[in-house]
């Protein structure tokens, strides 16, 4: 039997997981995604569809289990020695991978109301692999910890300090995503250590002012709501809207957290979908609105990002939207053009990796991300030492 690593990536609507050898070298064995958890759940594994014996209302955890199951029928010639698992929040206390214990659990389930679409299918993930495999060492690599390189100014929100002294604080996510980034500058970018914005577009969506490739500022906060227009997230919002729901709309704190958290973005402005696909392909008025809000707040984003870092050298793509779509990446490009951006239509079509021409004042690039990745390295490395 040979070793391998398991890796988890329970997001909101996905779980995306993979099987690493356990040589230095971390050879990727296999790579698979399960999209559209609560629609209708679809299984890619390698690229390629896989049947899910599931029903269309399977939840996260019914999926984990199945997926274990499945990957130990499977792969039985594998001996799974290590897990390492993606968690979005690791608030104050955790700036670092750390290993899974019983007290490390109690933590992470403290920080799940802030996370309420992440948390709970994290730690269902590292549940699920401690039923099958009680004796692995699990890993848990946190979405928050990158942005700990932060100035005390960038975490700050101008409320009285005695919250601030007690942890309400912006923390940023994707930060697993950002760090896998930052390892690639230096094999892209002329000015690796100068001053970059990655943009995450993904169904989650953030953006990362970086400078010597650690996080410097980001669009996200004390939750993953904060700041860009997201799927079915309403990024920055004025808190004021929240009372008015509350006080003058009689809804509860329930209801409007489900509405900023589930019904707002692309999904709640176009009435038709939290898909970029399906929006980009609708003539429907309330998709290219939502289209439009989704590109004027990232421009907004990169000017403020722009000015936290004093200039911008380059602008790196990344998450389903980034890497993908060329329409949305051009019209952010377009948005930049006083930052120096002139785009290489024929490199952003082919989603090439610099979308910029070679005179282009402002570089622009697309990197493919790799949580997964960044995960199996950040576990083995912990379990090693
Ligand atoms: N070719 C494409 N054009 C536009 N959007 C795309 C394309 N491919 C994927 N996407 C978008 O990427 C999103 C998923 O991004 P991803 O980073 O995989 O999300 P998450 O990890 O948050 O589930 C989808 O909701 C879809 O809107
Ligand atoms: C933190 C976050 O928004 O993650 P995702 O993009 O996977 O939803
Ligand atoms: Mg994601």
């Amino acid at each position: 039997m040979s070793d391998a690593i398991l890796v988890l990536n329970s997001g909101s609507s996905s779980i995306k997981y993979a099987l690493y050898g356990a040589s230095p070298d971390l050879p990727r064995l296999l790579h698979g995604q399960i999209d559209r958890i609560g629609l209708g759940p679809e299984h890619a594994c390698d690229g390629v569809d896989t049947p899910l014996p599931l029903p269309g209302d399977a939840t996260h955890a019914d999926i984990l289990d199945w997926l274990l199951a499945h990957l130990q029928q499977e792969h039985g010639a594998l001996s799974i020695i290590a897990a390492g698992h993606r968690v979005v929040h690791g608030g104050r206390d955790f700036a670092e991978p750390a290993q899974i214990t019983e007290d490390a659990i109690a933590r992470m389930e403290r920080l799940a109301p802030l996370a309420p679409a992440h948390q709970p299918h994290n730690l269902a993930g590292i549940a699920a692999v401690a039923r099958r495999w009680p004796q692995v060492p699990q890993v848990a690599c946190f979405d928050t910890a990158f942005h700990r390189t932060q100035s005390r100014i960038a975490q700050l929100f101008a409320i009285p300090r005695q919250f601030s002294d007690d942890g309400v604080l912006r923390y940023g996510f994707h930060g697993l995503s950002y760090h896998y980034i930052s390892t690639r500058l230096p094999d892209v970018l002329d000015k690796p250590d100068g001053k970059v914005i990655v943009a995450h577009l993904g169904n989650g969506a953030s953006m990362c002012a970086m400078e010597n490739r650690q996080s410097a500022a980001t669009t996200m906060g004390f939750t993953a709501l904060d700041g860009l227009v997201m799927g079915r997230r309403c990024g920055e919002l004025d808190p004021g809207v929240i009372f008015h729901m509350l006080r003058d709309r009689g809804m509860t704190v329930a209801e409007v957290e489900d509405m900023l958290g589930s019904d707002s973005g692309l999904m709640g402005v176009s009435g038709i979908s939290s898909d970029m696909r399906d929006l980009l392909a609708s003539d429907a008025p309330a998709a290219s609105e939502a289209i439009d809000l989704f590109v004027y707040q990232a421009c907004k984003k990169i000017g403020a990002l722009a000015a936290t870092l004093g200039g911008l050298d380059a602008l790196v793509f990344t998450g389903g939207i980034g890497e993908n779509s060329a329409q949305i990446r051009a019209r952010i490009l377009e948005g930049c053009a006083w930052l120096g951006a002139t785009m290489d239509a024929g490199a952003n079509a082919a989603n090439a990796s610099r979308i910029t021409t070679p005179d282009s004042r402002l570089a622009a690039h697309v990197i493919p991300t790799d949580e997964e990745g960044i995960i199996a390295v950040e576990t083995r490395k912990l379990l090693r030492n």
